[in-house]
């Protein structure tokens, strides 16, 4: 498969090792706002650059009919017209805050911890994510997911960064140098806790789940998840 890199930093040069480790070819490496792509190439573009750049990314790949996965996170407020711009353009896209399988394996326990937990009201719940210091944004893309997940279940209605009004999920933001991403989802009552987290060693699993996306997409259509590419329940 041709595959196009947006963003070559960190996570495109470890997506690019796997990517040729499994027999693909790396047409173009796309590291700053590009106007000369020879999209007629690129069977199937990866972006992960910044949240400022993606969706420009994401448009320019659907309107040149070249399906698209995306990891970059803090974006998100264009989300929904990215999914317009794939319907309209019969398009096929992916975006996910985290493609690693134990991630999304994580996101599975998270929701059916969440349902358990959606009677017990002596319990409240707080999410700590840790990343390096050179992360951009905060809450990460994965928490924010893992708070979705608690809402979708419970009565909770929304999340914060730092203090959590009512029915608010406090999220808390480390940033600690070297570290490729840590997540905890706790519940707290007066006598007890209970923990769920997830610790990336590296970040192996993001780019391989990302270079599996994009195997899975090709002469697809449609707007897709991790959900889907995974065929988690
Ligand atoms: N969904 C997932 O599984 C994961 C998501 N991420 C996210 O991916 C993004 C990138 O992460 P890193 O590689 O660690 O960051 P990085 O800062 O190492 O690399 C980003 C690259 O994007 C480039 N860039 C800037 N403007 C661009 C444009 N218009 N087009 C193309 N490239 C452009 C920068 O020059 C830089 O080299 C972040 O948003 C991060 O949160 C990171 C790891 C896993
Ligand atoms: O910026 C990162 O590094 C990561 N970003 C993603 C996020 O915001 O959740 C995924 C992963 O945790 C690494």
């Amino acid at each position: 498969m041709n595959i196009a890199l947006f963003g070559y930093g960190k996570m495109g040069k470890m997506i690019e090792k796997i990517a040729i480790k499994r027999n693909h070819i790396i047409v173009a490496k796309i590291d700053l706002d590009a106007t000369d792509i020879n999209f007629s190439d690129i069977d199937v573009a990866i972006d992960f650059s910044m949240p400022n750049a993606a969706f420009g990314n994401i448009k320019n790949c659907l309107e040149h009919n070249v399906p698209i996965i995306s990891g970059t996170t803090g974006w998100l407020q264009d989300y929904q017209k990215a999914v317009e711009l794939c319907k309209k353009n019969n398009g096929a896209f992916i975006y996910a805050s985290n493609f690693s399988l134990g991630v999304n394996l994580f996101f599975e326990l998270n929701s059916y911890l969440a349902k358990l937990m959606a009677s017990q009201d002596q319990y409240s719940v707080a999410m700590e994510e840790i990343h390096h210091t050179q992360k951009l944004d905060a809450p990460s893309g994965t928490a924010i997911t893992l708070a979705e997940g608690v809402i979708d279940n419970t009565d909770y209605a929304n999340w914060k960064l730092d203090s959590a009004g009512d029915r608010e999920i406090p999220i808390t933001a480390k940033r600690i140098a070297d570290t490729p991403g840590t997540h905890t989802v706790s519940y707290e009552s007066e006598v007890d806790s209970i923990e769920i987290k997830h610790t990336a060693h590296n970040r192996e699993g993001f780019a391989l789940g990302a270079v599996i996306a994009a195997e899975w997409i090709v002469r697809k259509t449609g707007v897709f998840t991790m959900k889907d590419v995974l065929n988690l329940s």
